[in-house]
Order: C-alpha cells, then structure tokens, then sequence
C-alpha cells in the first residue's frame, strides 16, 4: 500500500464529489471526523435558513401558504426530498418530530399485542433512547419490560450476529425494533434478509436509520420494511437538534396513528376544526403537532445537495474512504494495540471507523488538542467518520499520522482517561 501524502492527493484530484467540501463551513486547522454525530453547516443549509427565517420577516402568518415554501406543506415536501436517500416512495417519508418522538408514535401505533404475541424483540447494543422508549412502550401496555423486552445478546460486545436475531423470532413477538447501523460498532445490518424473516413468521419489524440515513441507500419500500425513523443532524447536516424524519410503507397507509395530533390530518381538512380525527392517507398522519420550521429549514438547503450528489456516489465514497482510513491505521498503528472493531467487509459496514483502545478516552482528547474531531463511546472506542460530502483522502491521511505522533510520543498521557460529560 501507498502510504505517501501524495497518494492521498492523488485519490483526492479523482474524487467527483470533492466540488462539495468547498459549500461546508470547515475550521482552520481542524479536521472533522464526528459527522457521524453532528454533521457541519453547510453554505446551502445556511441559505435555507436565512431564506425561511425572511419568509417569517416579511410573511407574518401568511408563510404558511406563501413564499417560496409554504410552510404547511414543507414537511411533506422535504419528506419527498429524503425519500431517494432511502428508497421510499415520496409519500411513504415526511420530516416530522425527533428520532425518540417518532419511535414513539411508531411502536404506539405498530404495535399490537394479542394473544401469545406480545413482546418486542431489540438488541443489547442499540442506543439507549430506543430502549428507554421501548421500555417505556411496554409499560404504558401493562407489561413489565424486563420480560417483554426481548434484547438480542452480542458475542463479542461489538456486533449482533444476524441468525441471533433471528433465532430470537419466536412467535410470542410482536415486533422487532433495530438499527440499521449500531452507533458504537458501526456494523450494518441486512435490513432485506431481516425484513424477510419477521414476515415470514409474522412479525412486523422497523429500524432506526440514524446512522445510515444520508450515508448509505436503502430500498426500504421495495423490502417491504413497514416503518423506519432516524435523524437528520448527522450524515444529513440538518444541525444540532433539527427535525427527524420517518417512513412507513404504503401497505399501512390507513393505519390509524398510536398518537393523533392535529398535523397529523388530512390537509383539506384540517382548519375545519373537527373533533373527528381524519388522518392524512399517507405517512403525513404520523405527525402530531406544528412543524419545528425554523429547525428543518436547513434541511432544504442539505438535502438539495443529496439530490445532486445522490447517495449511490455517496456511499461509494465513504467505502473508499473508510477503507483507506482502516488500511493506513493497520499499516501505521499496528505496534499500539489498537483494534478495528467495526466489520471490515463491505457490506456489513456503515459510514464510521470504530476503533478500540484501553487508553480511548484520552487518545480522543489528544487528538482533538490536535485538531481532529472524533468521538468517544465509553468504555473503549474512538469513533472516526471520514464523511464523504466534506472529508478529504489527504485529511484521512492526515489523520493517522497524528495519530501516529501521538502514540509514538505517547502524548495522550498528560489526560485523564476518562470522558468528558458529552464524550
Ligand atoms: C441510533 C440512535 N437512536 C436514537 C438517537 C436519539 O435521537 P434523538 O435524541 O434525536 O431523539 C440517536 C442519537 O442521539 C441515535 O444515534
Ligand atoms: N443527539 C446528540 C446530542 O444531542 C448531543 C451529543 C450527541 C448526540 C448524538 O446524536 C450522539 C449519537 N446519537 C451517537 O451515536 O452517539
């Protein structure tokens, strides 16, 4: 392998999608490898808000039916613009509420205990907001969850063994919740395969997307997933708490939502003020209250960027680049005891670099004294995404040979070992 500067120049003078690093706001001297948690503004994300928060300025009210865009149809618009990132039809997909939100409203209205069918099947890696809420879920139903939450065991305390999961598919589940990407391992799951297997036993399944969405394609629709949530403020750059988004299939258009709210109706009806609920016939009837405008408005902007890049060229990227990140850590970092724990293969991994260290905590606050920005999963895990709309092939470079310096010079031991409050 080449491990020269130049060789990482050279990846970057044939990488079609290195026009967009110039639209992200990126710091001097830093390199960011967190988009897998927060992703960067973007020029266009910024416009978008200044664009909105106008319409605000000179529209008064009359925003929501007016200006370039109207704001009682922007969540079902920006919905339309997300669906290609994961293979939805545009109805089957509206930008609405947060991740924890949206697995509420979906597991209120997806899961339906009767008879011997009555627990949700998870995993023991997932991200704790997901089983907060699932727990939650079954107590509101009368269930204690240390029973009903089924929770899929690890091997190794990294990844989830496909056949556990569905070894796990017992006809007393109801409904299967998974990431389709573990945040901490970053190993991708066969969404299709698993799909396949719920129905066929006759279990309804759907999947947290918080870390693929906007970093690898989904055929959600074609796979018959039936409902499926995530966050824009990663891969997607929608900014620090925007709105999340989720899909339901078109076979469960109809299905009357867990929690009704009043956006959550029929458009033509909705100012009728009825006390009769008449939810809108697609994904739109999961929505509850007034769209957070000001908090998806950078969304127009980001995705629009999507919508040119496309996420194919995306996702062929990142391989490239978390490819090149894992080869240059084992060819310059073998001696330090690091270990890759995201999977290696292509298939089975997401858009991080998971890599694992007894000293990770202050080999992170190392690194960003630096100027790179990863992040830290307690106990032992550093966290580097090389995003493919904004990171370069030389910054992954760059990035292990810092590394290097500072293993070599053990210069993370003037820090303690141990996180910081938000890691
Ligand atoms: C996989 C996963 N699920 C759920 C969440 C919670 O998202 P939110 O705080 O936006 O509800 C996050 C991130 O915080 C996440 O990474
Ligand atoms: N949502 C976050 C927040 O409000 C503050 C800091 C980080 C986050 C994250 O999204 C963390 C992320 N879900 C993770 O994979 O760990």
């Amino acid at each position: 392998m080449d491990l020269s500067r130049e060789y990482a120049k050279e990846l970057d003078a044939q990488d079609a999608l290195s026009v967009y690093r110039d639209e992200f706001y990126i710091q001097p001297e830093t390199i960011y490898m967190d988009g897998n948690s927060l992703g960067l503004l973007s020029k266009r994300a910024e416009k978008s808000v200044l664009e909105l928060l106008d319409s605000w300025k000179t529209l008064g009210i009359n925003g929501w039916m007016q200006g370039g865009h109207p704001w009682f149809y922007l969540s079902e618009k920006l919905g339309k613009m997300s669906a290609s990132l994961v293979g939805a039809k545009a109805e089957e997909v509206v930008v609405t509420g947060s991740t924890t939100t949206n697995l509420h409203q979906l597991v209120s209205t997806f899961y339906n205990p009767q008879g011997k069918r009555t627990k949700i099947l998870a995993d023991e890696l997932n991200f704790p907001s997901d089983i907060y809420a699932l727990q939650s879920q079954l107590k509101l139903r009368g269930y204690d969850p240390d029973h009903h939450l089924i929770r899929v065991k690890s091997r190794d305390g990294r990844l989830i063994d496909e056949d556990d999961i569905i070894g796990n598919m017992h006809e007393d589940v109801a409904l299967v919740v998974l990431p389709t990407v573990l945040y901490r391992s970053g190993q991708l799951l066969d969404i299709e395969r698993l799909t396949k297997e719920a129905h066929n036993r006759g279990i309804m399944i759907g999947f947290d997307g918080c870390h693929s969405a906007g970093a690898i394609p989904h055929e959600f629709h074609k796979w018959g997933v039936d409902f499926a949530y995530w966050c824009n403020y990663k891969y997607l750059n929608s900014g620090p708490g925007g709105v999340g988004s989720l899909f339901v299939h078109e076979k469960h258009f109809g299905k009357v939502p867990g929690l009704a709210g009043w956006f959550g109706s029929d458009k033509e009806k909705q100012f009728d003020m009825e006390h009769t609920f008449s939810p809108a016939k697609d994904a739109g009837a999961f929505q509850i209250g007034t769209p957070h405008v000001m908090s998806v408005a950078p969304l127009l902007g980001s995705l629009e960027m999507f919508e040119e890049a496309t996420i194919d060229k995306v996702r062929e990227k990142s391989l490239r680049s978390t490819r090149y990140l894992m080869d240059l850590i084992e060819a310059e970092l073998s001696s330090h005891g690091f270990v890759i724990g995201n999977p290696k293969e292509d298939e089975y991994r997401g858009g991080h670099v998971c890599l694992e260290h007894t000293e990770a905590a202050r080999i992170c606050k190392s690194l960003k004294e630096h100027g790179i920005v990863p992040d830290f999963r307690a106990p032992n895990v550093i966290r580097l995404a090389p995003v493919a709309l904004y990171v370069s092939y030389e910054e992954v470079w760059e990035t292990v040979q810092i590394m290097k310096r500072i293993m070599d010079e053990k210069l993370y031991e003037k820090h303690e070992n141990k996180r910081e409050i938000i890691a």
